[in-house]
């Protein structure tokens, strides 16, 4: 089945600043893919590309094999869009609101559809009540309502549950997975990297306008080691023995922890019996299974330090 989103060369120059630097990337039906990086990396950039808000300096965008910026009204329309800000009018209601975000894509909400959202979100009793009345984490939820009401096949979450108590946010993620389980396709962009590691089926990390990484959730966790192995210091260390550095081990906390990460249990054995030979007592031994947060630091500071090692400045 061809992608759902195909973005081919993609690159957005402001002025002579470059936001986006040559983006390829393509999005499956059904799946949650999230867009990671820090802040000014270039996700909302890509996204508004993608919605057609942006126009690309160069490269294509196609949404179910339409051209973003020559069929705009087709793919706007396969489009729902969480932007991160607030974007409807303070004087009318949830449900006016709802009604009239229809009403812009030309569908008439139905009451069962209208009453599956308000659910989904937890607004059922703010349904009359004027948004300007709402708290923000209700506004945020009415944002993504907005986004639902045309039945989009292609929904794009930009910091979705920024705001959000921790309670309604675990019930926002099953919606999201109802959502993906009926063949919407999700792209999610998000600071709490735990969302992305509890939501995506695939991950993309972008720093400074390109991907560093595309690649499934699980393989990428994998791949980075699924265990780290903490042997806590009595005292504070300056250096790795060479027999654990050798096994990969670096120092933590102020060199107060020896961190190893290992891809199997049966890693550790040695970890420790290095550790032993080299005369490293520790008070503690922790396990830890890797996140996608530990992924994220480090794939991040590799990119840091590549381009230190090319004499380039940090923007
Ligand atoms: N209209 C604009 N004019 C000039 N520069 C812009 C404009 N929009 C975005 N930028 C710049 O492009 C870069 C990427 O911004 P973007 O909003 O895409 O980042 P982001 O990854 O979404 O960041 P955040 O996580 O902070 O939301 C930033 O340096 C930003 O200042």
């Amino acid at each position: 089945m061809p992608p759902v989103v195909e973005i081919r060369g993609v690159t957005k120059t402001f002025d002579a600043f470059t936001a986006l630097a040559g983006v390829d990337l393509d999005i499956q039906r059904g799946e949650i893919f999230a867009l990671l990086g820090p802040n000014g990396a270039g996700k909302t950039t890509l996204i508004s590309i993608v919605a057609g808000l942006l126009r690309p300096s160069s490269g294509t965008v196609r949404v179910l094999g339409k051209d973003v910026v020559r069929d705009y009204r087709e793919t706007r329309r396969a489009i729902g869009l969480v932007p991160q800000e607030i974007n409807f009018d303070p004087f009318f209601t949830v449900e006016e609101t709802l009604r009239f975000q229809a009403g812009y894509f030309g569908v008439r909400l139905r009451e069962e559809r209208l009453v599956e959202i308000l659910g989904a979100l937890e607004l059922e009793d703010k349904r009359h009540t004027n948004s300007r009345a709402l708290s923000g984490g209700m506004k945020r939820r009415l944002l993504i309502g907005k986004a639902l009401v045309h039945d989009p096949r292609v929904l794009f979450l930009d910091e979705p549950t920024a705001g959000v108590d921790v309670e309604l946010r675990r019930a926002l993620w099953s919606y999201v997975r109802t959502l993906r389980d009926r063949g919407t396709t999700v792209v999610l962009t998000t600071h709490y990297l735990e969302e992305a590691e509890e939501l995506a089926d695939r991950v993309g990390v972008i720093d400074r306008g390109r991907l560093l990484v595309v690649e499934g959730k699980d393989a990428l966790l994998r791949r980075h080691g699924a265990k780290t192995l903490r042997l806590v210091l009595a005292a504070p260390a300056t250096a790795v023995p060479p027999a654990l550095a050798q096994l990969g081990a670096r120092l933590e906390d102020g060199g107060g922890t020896i961190a190893v990460e290992t891809t199997a249990d049966a890693g550790f054995g040695a970890v420790l019996a290095a550790a032993a030979a080299a005369g490293v007592a520790p008070k503690d031994v922790e396990t830890r299974r890797t996140t996608l947060e530990d992924v994220f630091v480090r794939l991040l500071a590799g990119a840091n330090g590549a381009r230190a090692g090319r004499g380039e400045e940090r923007r």
